[in-house]
C-alpha cells in the first residue's frame, strides 16, 4: 500500500496532476493541506523532481513548521532541500543574494514594527508634518496598503493625489522610502515589493529562480494580497506549474489587503487551469459540519459548495447563553475541567474568541481552577503594554513605592523626559535612600536635571493632582481622568490602526474589570483592587509546574486558521461581539460577510465537540450591555444544535428597565444588581484565624483575618519572611501546616 492510497479520488487527482496551473478550491477540513504535502512527496518519489526544484509557501511560521513536519514524514532522503516557508522568509532569502542589483547592500536590515515607527517619527519630524493631522500609525498603515497593492510613491500620487491629504501622504511615502534606503533597510512589506522589483528589472535573475522553482505550491491562497500574487505569477510564468489551494469561504484578511479576487479570478488569469473541488470533510463530525454549512450559506456571491462527511454524527453542537460573561467563562472552564476528568488532554481543547480582549476573563477563571493554558501568538491580558501602562499609573497614584511603575510611565505618553534624566534621578534616589518618585518630587535639588526640570515638575504636579482626584472619586472615574489628562486614549484613537483598535478594546476591558469590581465589593478601593490584580500575576508562576505541552490553547479566530482541535469552545456569540460592533454599525454587508467567514473558520476548527457560548449581559465599552445572541447561532439549522440549551435560552429578561447609559460609579438608582448573578464564593476554608498556613511563594505564615468578600474569601496572613499580605482564598491556595 502506498501513501497515496490514503487519499480519496479527488485528492489523488490533485496529487497526480503535477503539470500546469492547478486550483484546489475546497472547504475547510477537506484535506487541502494534506493533498499539498502528498503532492510534494509524489513529485519527488514518483516524478523524480529534485527537492530543490520545489517551493511551498504557507501563511504563518507555525503552518510552515507543521508542513515541514508532515513532508519530512512522507519524504525520506532530501526533504531538507525543499523550500517550505512563508512569503516573507522566501523573499528575504532571495534578496540577500541579489538586492545589490537594486542599489542596496546585501546585508540589509529588516525593520520590525517598532523600528518602522521610529523611522516614521523621524521622517515626520524632518518634514515638519503635524502628527495630529497625520498620526504616524495611520500614515504607516496607508503606506502599507499601498505596498500590498504594489503601488510605488509615484503610483500612489498618480492614483490618489487629487486631494491635499493624499498628496502629503505621497510625499511622506517617498521620503520614508528614501530614508529606508539610506539606512540600507527594508520594512516588512518591502520584502515583497523589492522582490517583485528585482524580478521585473532583472529578467536573468527572474529566469534563474524560474528554473530553480519549477514546481510552486501556495497554501491558504485566499488570503494572499496583490503583491504576493504578482510574485507568484512571475515565478511561475515560465513553467506554469503552479498549484494554489484555498477556500474563498475562509478569506479573513481583507483588512490586511488580502485580495479575494486572486482566488476567484485564478481561472481567468490561467485559462488552462485545472480546477479540483474537494467536498468530503475528514475533520469534523456531521453535526459540526452541517452547522458550519448552515452558517456560511448565508453569504451571497460565494462559489457554491457543499461539504459532507462520513464521520459520525457526533454530539450536537452545544450552545449556552449565560447571564454574564463571568458565568460564561465559569461555564466554559467547568466544562474543560469536566472533560479533563474524563481523560481529555488539555491540549485537545481550545478556546477561541473574536477579539484579544476577551481572553481576560477566561484567563482569570483558568488560573482560579489551576488549569494550564497558553495564549497562541498573543500576550496575556495583564502583560499587554496598554494594560501595564495604565496599571502602573494606578499603582503610582496609590503609592509611589514601586520604582518600576514610575519609570514605566514617566515618559508614557511621551513628555520629553529622556533616559539620561531617568538615570540621574535614579542615582540621586539611591544616594539619598529614597524612592524614585521622591527623587522626582525633589528634582530641584539635582543639578544635573535642570534642563528637564520644567517637565519633571509638570509630571509631579500631575501625579499630585491624580492623587487628590483619587481621594474623591471611584477607580473607574480616576482611570477615565488619567486617560483624559495624559491623552493616552486620544493618541490611540488618532492612530486608527488594527493594532490601536485592539489596544483600545483592551482598555475598555480594563474598565469592565474595574466596573465589575466596584459593583461587587462593599467597600471598593484602589489599593485592594491593585492587590487583587497582583494576585493574578503572582499565580502565573504556578503554570510552570505543569507539563509544558499539555495546555489549553487560547487564541483569536484569526490565529486559528488552518489548525484543528478535538474540542473547541467559541465564546462571545453575541451581536455586537461577533459579529463585532464595528461591522454591524458600518451598514456594509460585506463586513458582516467577513465576520461570517470568520465564524465558519471557527466552527470548522472542531473535530469532535463544539461549544458555543454567549452572555446575556456583558460589560462592553464600560457599560453593561444586553446583547442578543449572535445571528450566527440562529443561522445554524436547529436540528444540529443542542436544543435542551435552547429552552433555557429564552430572550433576554424583560428589557423595559434597560439603563440608557450606565455611568461609572453612578451608585444611586441602578436599575439592576450585579450581585444577583455573581459567582459563588468558594466553599468552606480548611483553615481559620490563628492557623499556620503555607503559600507557594511567600512561605509559612499565620492567618490573621478572614473576611467574606463578594466573590471570594479574603485572607490576611502575616508571613514569617515577607510580612503581612492580603489575598483571595481561591487564588492563594493556602495549605494548612502543623
Ligand atoms: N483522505 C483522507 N483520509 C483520512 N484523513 C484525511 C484525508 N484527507 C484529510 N484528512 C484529515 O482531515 C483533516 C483536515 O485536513 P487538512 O488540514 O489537510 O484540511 P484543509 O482542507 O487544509 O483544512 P483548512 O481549510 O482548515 O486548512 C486532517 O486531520 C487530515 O489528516
Ligand atoms: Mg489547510
Amino acid at each position: 500500500m502506498s501513501i497515496y492510497d490514503t487519499l480519496n479520488n479527488e485528492q489523488r487527482e490533485a496529487v497526480f496532476c503535477t503539470e500546469g496551473p492547478l486550483l484546489m478550491l475546497a472547504g475547510a477540513g477537506s484535506g487541502k493541506t494534506r493533498s499539498l504535502t502528498h503532492r510534494i512527496a509524489y513529485l519527488i518519489e514518483e516524478k523524480g523532481v529534485a527537492p530543490w526544484n520545489i517551493l511551498a509557501i504557507t501563511f504563518t511560521n507555525k503552518a510552515a513548521q507543521e508542513m515541514r513536519e508532515r513532508v519530512d514524514a512522507l519524504v525520506g532522503y532530501g526533504s531538507e532541500d525543499i523550500w517550505i516557508s512563508t512569503f516573507h522568509a522566501t523573499c528575504s532569502r532571495i534578496l540577500r543574494r541579489h538586492i545589490d542589483l537594486l542599489g542596496y547592500d546585501r546585508n540589509f536590515t529588516i525593520y520590525d514594527a517598532s523600528d518602522q515607527k521610529s523611522l516614521m517619527k523621524e521622517v515626520l519630524k524632518e518634514m515638519k508634518i503635524d502628527t495630529k493631522q497625520f498620526p504616524e500609525r495611520s500614515v504607516m498603515s496607508e503606506i502599507s496598503s499601498a505596498k500590498n497593492e504594489y503601488k510605488s510613491p509615484l503610483d500612489y500620487r498618480n492614483e490618489y493625489g487629487s486631494n491635499f491629504r493624499n498628496q502629503r501622504i505621497a510625499d511622506i511615502y517617498e521620503h520614508y522610502q528614501k530614508r529606508l534606503k539610506e539606512n540600507n533597510a527594508l520594512d516588512f512589506d518591502d520584502l515583497l515589493v523589492k522582490m517583485v522589483d528585482l524580478f521585473q528589472t532583472n529578467p536573468d535573475v527572474l529566469e534563474h529562480y524560474q528554473d530553480r522553482f519549477q514546481y510552486i505550491m501556495v497554501d491558504e491562497y485566499q488570503d494572499t494580497n496583490t503583491v504576493q500574487f504578482l510574485l507568484v505569477s512571475l515565478l511561475a510564468k515560465k513553467y506554469r506549474n503552479l498549484c494554489v489551494v484555498g477556500d474563498d469561504d475562509q478569506s479573513i484578511y481583507k483588512f490586511r489587503g488580502a485580495n479575494i479576487y486572486n482566488i476567484l479570478n485564478f481561472e481567468k488569469v490561467f485559462p488552462d487551469a485545472q480546477v479540483i473541488r474537494l467536498e468530503q470533510n475528514y475533520r469534523s463530525t456531521q453535526n459540526i459540519l452541517n452547522a458550519a454549512n448552515g452558517v456560511i450559506a448565508n453569504n451571497k456571491g460565494r462559489k457554491e459548495k457543499k461539504l459532507w462527511t462520513e464521520n459520525q454524527k457526533g454530539e450536537l453542537v452545544h450552545f449556552k447563553q449565560y447571564d454574564t460573561e463571568y458565568d460564561e467563562a465559569d461555564g466554559v472552564v467547568s466544562r474543560i475541567n469536566f472533560l479533563a476528568m474524563r481523560g481529555v488532554q488539555y491540549k485537545d481543547m481550545a478556546i477561541l474568541y473574536r477579539t484579544n480582549a476577551q481572553s481576560r476573563i477566561f484567563e482569570e477563571k483558568l488560573k482560579q481552577k489551576n488549569i494550564p493554558y497558553a495564549i497562541v501568538r498573543g500576550i496575556s491580558f495583564y502583560d499587554r503594554k496598554e494594560i501595564k501602562d495604565l496599571m502602573s499609573y494606578l499603582k503610582v497614584v496609590d503609592s509611589g513605592m514601586d520604582d518600576l511603575s514610575v519609570k514605566r510611565i514617566i515618559n508614557v505618553p511621551k513628555r520629553g523626559i529622556g533616559q539620561t534624566t531617568i538615570n540621574r534621578l535614579q542615582e540621586f534616589a539611591i544616594l539619598n535612600q529614597m524612592s524614585f518618585l521622591d527623587a522626582v518630587f525633589n528634582a530641584d535639588e539635582i543639578p544635573e536635571v535642570t534642563r528637564a526640570l520644567a517637565k519633571l515638575h509638570k509630571f509631579a504636579d500631575m501625579i499630585e493632582e491624580f492623587r487628590e482626584y483619587a481621594s474623591e472619586h471611584e477607580i473607574s472615574e480616576l482611570l477615565e481622568h488619567i486617560l483624559d489628562v495624559t491623552q493616552y486614549r486620544a493618541e490611540l484613537e488618532a492612530e486608527g490602526t488594527d493594532e490601536s483598535i485592539s489596544r483600545l478594546e483592551d482598555i475598555e476591558e480594563l474598565f469592565n474589570d474595574i466596573a465589575y469590581y466596584e459593583e461587587e465589593e462593599e467597600n471598593p478601593n484602589l489599593r485592594d483592587f491593585l492587590a487583587e490584580k497582583d494576585m493574578y500575576t503572582l499565580n502565573a508562576g504556578i503554570d510552570n509546574l505543569e507539563d509544558e505541552n499539555n495546555k489549553v490553547l487560547l487564541m483569536t479566530l484569526h490565529n486559528a486558521k488552518g489548525l484543528e482541535f478535538n474540542n473547541v469552545f467559541l465564546g462571545g456569540m453575541e451581536e455586537g461581539v461577533f459579529p463585532g460592533f464595528g461591522a454591524m454599525m458600518s451598514g456594509d454587508e460585506s463586513e458582516i460577510e467577513e465576520e461570517r467567514r470568520l465564524c465558519y473558520v471557527g466552527i470548522t476548527r472542531a473535530k469532535e465537540r463544539l461549544f458555543l457560548s454567549a452572555a446575556k449581559r456583558r460589560m462592553l465599552r464600560g457599560q453593561t450591555q444586553y446583547n442578543r445572541r449572535s445571528r450566527f447561532i440562529d443561522e445554524i439549522p436547529g436540528q444540529y444544535l443542542d436544543t435542551e440549551q435552547r429552552v433555557s435560552e429564552q430572550r433576554v429578561v424583560k428589557n423595559t428597565e434597560r439603563p440608557a447609559k450606565y455611568q461609572y460609579g453612578a451608585k444611586a438608582g441602578k436599575p439592576y444588581n450585579l450581585s444577583d448573578f455573581k459567582v459563588k464564593p468558594v466553599g468552606e476554608l480548611d483553615y481559620q484565624v490563628g492557623d499556620r498556613v503555607k503559600h507557594i511563594k511567600f512561605g509559612v505564615g499565620t492567618v490573621q483575618e478572614i473576611t467574606k468578600g463578594g466573590r471570594d474569601f479574603e485572607v490576611a496572613v502575616e508571613f514569617d519572611r515577607v510580612g503581612r499580605k492580603k489575598m483571595f482564598a481561591s487564588f492563594a491556595k493556602l495549605k494548612k501546616v502543623k
